[in-house]
């Protein structure tokens, strides 16, 4: 689905991503973690089609980029990511908003085939929000909104569906009830690739996991082979302990320097 090697992505003679080499196979789900500033967006705009490497070469669903067209291929690929929600018009209506989704289009600027504005009305019923439909999208929760967006990359029944953070300012609640909707895509048959920050969003959805450090690949593989205390304190330079419940991984910080009760 994904394969990317020995890639280099320079900036101001500052080397973002340095050597990476990951494959992403059909039926595997890879969360991406790693410090603030490790390059886990650059990795996910690379994968997208919206930033090219200095070096090295990206096959996505079987093209590779700079020697197919871009646009085309990120119409098989779902990206939600913060950078969308901003570009969205808060004013439009949720049933519009997903429905542009088919299109890889912002906006309408012409009338919206009933085909397409029924499987918006049915995504957005799926994700539990069919009571908003005619809602501006600014009117809603930010856990709606996230939710939206995910209706909005369904539209296009993508291959890979790729998130940037999707929980991040969610609630408990929220946050559930968005992670029990992706749970869900397993039986879409769609490889989801997600950035988070908290390995508690790292639900039995996901097989792999590839952990970056400074622009490298600390390590990438199944989860529970990756996501050991060894490891992890390794890469946040932070003695932590990792404890698997529910089939999710759940991490506890020691305290250093006397912060213990
Ligand atoms: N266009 C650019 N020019 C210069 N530096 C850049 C550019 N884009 C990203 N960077 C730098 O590359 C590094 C990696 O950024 P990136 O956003 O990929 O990290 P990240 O792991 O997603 O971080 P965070 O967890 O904080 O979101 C950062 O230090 C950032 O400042």
């Amino acid at each position: 689905m994904i394969h990317l090697q020995h890639i280099i992505l320079k900036r101001d003679e500052r080397e973002i991503l340095n050597g990476i080499d990951l494959e992403i196979k059909e039926g595997e789900h890879w969360v991406i973690l790693g410090r603030n500033g490790s390059g886990k967006t650059s990795l996910l705009e690379m994968m997208t089609g919206y930033m090219f490497p200095s070096s090295g070469t990206i096959d996505v669903l079987g093209n590779r980029f700079g020697e197919c067209d871009v646009r085309e291929v990120r119409k098989e690929i779902g990206y939600i990511s913060q950078s969308i929600i901003e570009k969205l018009t808060l004013y439009d209506p949720v049933w519009e908003v997903v429905a542009t989704g088919e299109y890889a289009f912002l906006r309408f600027y012409q009338d919206i085939d009933e085909q397409v504005r029924l499987k918006a009305l049915r995504l957005i019923d799926e994700v539990g929000l069919g009571h908003t439909a005619e809602q501006s999208l600014g009117s809603l929760s930010q856990g709606e909104r996230k939710k939206v967006l995910l209706a909005r990359a369904l539209m296009s029944d993508p291959k890979l569906l790729v998130m940037d953070e999707p929980c991040a300012g969610l609630d408990l609640h929220e946050r559930e009830k968005l992670l029990v909707d992706l749970g869900r895509l397993r039986d879409r048959g769609i490889t989801v690739v997600y950035v988070t920050h908290h390995l508690e969003e790292i639900i039995p959805l996901f097989t792999h996991v590839a952990l970056l450090h400074e622009g490298r690949l600390a390590a990438a593989g199944p989860k529970r082979d990756v996501l050991t205390s060894e490891i992890l304190s390794g890469v946040y330079d932070w003695p932590v302990e990792v404890e698997w419940s529910y089939d999710r991984p759940w991490i506890r910080a020691a305290a250093v320097g006397g912060g213990q009760a």
